[in-house]
């Protein structure tokens, strides 16, 4: 995810040798020098150093080893800034199902975290990410952690912690669900008789045609569906298929899945 969020840094003007990568091993950082041509560190303590804003895009479970790692700089350069009126360093957490308050528990007492949910097709510049601060902090000081998603793609803040398990779902985790979907066509496709490339060409095509629409569209989603599905048509037996198969209570099981697998990755 961290080299999504890289790529469209970098795609979107943000200089390469402003962002410094610190991860453990040669081979991770290698590629993203030969990638990206950033900085890179094997010490995660040269993030505190270096950035302003330190973005934890490690699994869940290393998230509290980081922190214990960034924290005595962290709180350092934290207490001279607040000393001489700067501004504080940003940390953004990006960890599924990680709460904030068991992320700030491991940082410096008042360091400025935001929670985050971004997704994959923030490298490419259309991602959709989630923020949240706690209700008693004040988001206008959280502006530089939207500017940073916003330059990736789009971004929502939640209003309560307890959605953020939906946008992992909703977001997070969904582009999954569409390649999964994409695949499954281009397999049906090809048994049809399509040449593969014939077949991804009219998968893929397709399914911009319909999502561009859908957004550029003020008419909804089932309006959409509606104006495709012409009566006694072939449309309609496709749509009769799927809902045979009860498509929704499916995507429901599966998206609270993934929001269940959210909140038990909260409780470690
Ligand atoms: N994948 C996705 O679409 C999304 C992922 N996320 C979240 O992003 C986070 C990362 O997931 P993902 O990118 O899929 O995982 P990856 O396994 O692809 O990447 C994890 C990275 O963490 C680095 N790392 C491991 N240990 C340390 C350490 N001690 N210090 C610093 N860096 C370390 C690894 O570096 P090395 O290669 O050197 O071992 C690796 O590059 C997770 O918390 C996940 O919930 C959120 C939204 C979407
Ligand atoms: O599968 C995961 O756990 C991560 C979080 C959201 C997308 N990928």
């Amino acid at each position: 995810m961290a080299s999504a969020i890289i790529r469209g840094l970098v795609k979107h003007g943000h200089k390469s040798e402003h962002i410094l990568v610190c991860a453990p091993s040669q081979h991770t950082r290698s590629r993203l020098v030969k990638e990206f041509n950033v900085r890179v560190h094997s010490d995660n303590s040269a993030a505190v150093a270096f950035a302003d804003i330190i973005i934890l895009a490690v699994k869940p479970f290393i998230v509290p080893l980081v922190c214990d790692e960034l924290r005595p700089l962290l709180g350092q350069l934290n207490e001279q800034r607040g000393d001489q009126g700067g501004e504080q360093k940003l940390v953004i957490s990006i960890a599924a199902g990680l709460t904030h308050a068991s992320i700030s528990d491991k940082l410096p007492r008042n360091t400025q975290l935001v929670c985050a949910m971004p997704n994959l097709p923030t490298a490419i510049g259309k991602g959709l990410t989630g923020l949240y601060v706690p209700g008693h902090l004040d988001r206008q000081a959280f502006d530089d952690a939207e500017q940073l998603m916003r330059a990736v793609g789009d971004t929502v803040w939640l209003e309560d912690e307890n959605q953020m398990a939906s946008i992992v779902a909703t977001a997070g985790s969904s582009p999954a669900y569409f390649f999964l979907f994409l695949e499954a066509m281009e397999k049906a496709a090809i048994a049809q008789g399509l040449p593969p490339k014939t077949a991804s060409k009219a998968v893929l095509q397709s399914a911009m045609g319909a999502v561009s629409m859908a957004m550029a569209s003020k008419e909804g989603l089932a309006n959409l569906r509606h104006q495709v599905t012409s009566p006694k048509g072939t449309t309609e037996q496709a749509v009769l298929a799927f809902q045979h198969g009860d498509l929704d209570a499916l995507v429901a099981r599966a998206m609270d899945s993934a929001a269940r697998r959210a909140k038990e990755l909260a409780l470690g």
